[in-house]
């Protein structure tokens, strides 16, 4: 697994804009490279902030959109039409504006979809979406993802993924249902830290005062049962995206001029 690399941005505006600029110079190598890419999306305030400031920069175009494999690191179990959902966050800023192959597009199931409200039925067959698109090169089933986009919780989560809760200690499965979440809704579909560690870069992208304590803890060896981002790591990079009020607790990391 990779060392954890810290970036930190004087603001969170600042922050969305060169997560998203970063993201496309990736794809776009990627695709040049490879063919085609894929990336994990994430729910959360920033999130769904890089994807909105992607949708607003011209340099989106430069993404072969319809050769991008999508997938989700976790889902709030909803309705389709929720606001809370994280699909529906991410198609309104970014999905419905860019050309993506709908076929290409790997979303979790919503508590009205298929499934009904049937969650574990819904995370077994997003572990059997990821066994299908898993490669022989990938050793197992689960793709090795390109790029992961997680954000965090104050409290340590990640994806879905809660300190202390059945998912945490998750060795065999890529995708779990998640109930009784601390955080609302309740109930959820995950990735689990198995399946997060697949991932071949990692981007964990957080703002704000109420995570500096949840980044410290992580990147000075916290333990993952008690803090899950802990144990969210690329294969290839692990690569840490913070404002300066998120990185407050970190000493002997660069601390960008105020802008
Ligand atoms: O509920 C969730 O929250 C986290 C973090 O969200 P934030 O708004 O505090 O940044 C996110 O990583 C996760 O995907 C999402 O479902």
């Amino acid at each position: 697994m990779s060392e954890s690399e810290v970036v930190v941005y004087a603001n969170p505006e600042l922050l969305a804009a060169a997560a998203a600029a970063r993201l496309v110079t990736r794809l776009v190598d990627l695709q040049a490279a490879q063919g085609s890419a894929s990336l994990v999306l994430t729910g959360g305030s920033t999130g769904i902030a890089v994807l909105d400031q992607l949708r607003r920069s011209p340099a989106r175009d430069a993404v072969d959109w319809s050769r991008l494999d999508l997938y989700w690191g976790d889902e709030r179990f909803v309705p389709a039409d929720d606001d809370e959902r994280n699909e529906k966050q991410a198609r309104e800023a970014l999905l419905d504006h860019v050309p993506v192959d709908p076929k290409r597009v790997h979303a979790m199931a919503a508590s009205d979809g298929e499934f009904g409200d049937d969650v574990d039925a819904a995370a077994d067959a997003y572990a059997r979406v990821l066994a299908a698109h898993a490669r022989p090169e990938d050793h197992g089933d689960v793709p090795g993802f390109d790029i992961m986009l997680l954000g965090l919780g104050g409290e340590g989560h990640t994806a879905s993924v809660f300190p202390e809760s059945p998912a945490v200690y998750e060795t065999e499965r890529s995708v779990v249902a998640v109930r009784n979440c601390p955080k609302p809704p309740p109930t959820r579909v995950s990735l689990t830290l198995p399946a997060i560690r697949r991932a071949h870069d990692v981007w964990l992208l957080t703002t704000g005062e109420a995570k500096a304590d949840a980044v410290a803890l992580a990147l000075s060896g916290a333990g993952e049962v008690q803090l899950p981002v802990a144990g969210a790591r690329g294969r290839r990079r692990t690569l840490w995206l913070l404002d300066r009020a998120a990185a407050g607790k970190l000493s002997h990391v660069y601390q960008p001029p105020t802008a």
